[in-house]
């Protein structure tokens, strides 16, 4: 059953197109992950998705109930702690007051941020703390659907990994599907169950490459050899990094 699908989507900035006549579609329990090159237009196609953009032309059909999404930049509110945070989703969300603090205790705790985070402000907490803030702020309204925009491109190596392996516990229950927007391969061979690839010019989808198996069974030696195959023998992934504009950098 398709969760999301969006057929024939264009946008332009400024008169300029940056998105063609784009199919996509995410099934149920699935993971899609997204790659092209920096500045194909993924984080616009994914906004217009979750409907934060409109799209110039195009159809968006949504089967899913609620959705989140998680930003390279957790983009906390300052001044209220990490489970304030959380909080204030949950009201906007409309979630009754005596319902909120468990809601947020099991946010926190599929995240693994401690009591003591939880009463901490962003200022004082880490990086990849306050992006498990953010992980557990999208949690926490129970989504069924999380468009995840390149949100761990900031973050170092081994952190990087715990978070991809959050993402990959908290998905394999099969009740979520989401869009996982990245510029990183491996990062996509890891986490999706099928990655579809973006023309260097948002114009179309240059293909689809499921992956074997359930990301939360795929060993990295799996993964190393998927790359290893994709980026030498398919075409596809080709283009990659030839125009990636922080290489040019
Ligand atoms: N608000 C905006 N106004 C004008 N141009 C924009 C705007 N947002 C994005 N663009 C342009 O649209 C194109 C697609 O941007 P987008 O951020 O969707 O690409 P991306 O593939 O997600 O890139 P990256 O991997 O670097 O995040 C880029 O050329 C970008 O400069």
């Amino acid at each position: 059953m398709t969760t999301l699908q969006l057929s024939g989507i264009g946008h332009a900035f400024l008169g300029r197109t940056v998105l063609d006549t784009i199919d996509l579609s995410v099934a149920q329990g699935e993971i899609v992950a997204l790659v092209g090159p920096s500045g194909c237009g993924k984080s616009t196609l994914a906004h217009i998705a979750a409907g934060l953009i409109e799209a110039r032309a195009g159809r968006i059909s949504h089967g899913y109930t609620r959705h989140a999404m998680i930003f390279q930049d957790p983009a906390l509110i300052p001044w209220a702690t990490a489970a304030g945070n959380i909080d204030y989703v949950l009201r906007m969300a409309r979630v009754p007051r005596a319902a909120r603090p468990t809601r947020i205790a099991q946010a926190a705790a599929q995240v693994a941020l401690l009591a003591e985070d939880l009463n901490k402000y962003p200022v004082e907490l880490s990086g990849g703390m306050r992006q498990r803030v953010a992980i557990a702020r999208a949690l926490a309204i129970r989504p069924d659907f999380i468009y995840f925009d390149e949100p761990f491109t900031a973050l170092d190596v081994a952190l990087r990994r715990r978070m991809q392996d959050l993402v990959i516990a908290t998905c394999a229950g099969g009740h979520l599907s989401g869009l996982f927007i990245t510029h990183d391969l491996s990062e996509a061979a890891r986490i999706a169950h099928r990655i579809a690839v973006l023309d260097t010019h948002g114009r179309g989808i240059l293909g689809h490459r499921p992956l074997i198996g359930n990301p939360c069974d795929r060993s990295d030696d799996a993964v190393f050899d998927w790359v290893q195959t994709a980026t030498h023998t398919d075409p596809i992934f080709r283009h990659i990094h030839d125009v990636d504009e922080r290489q040019v950098a």
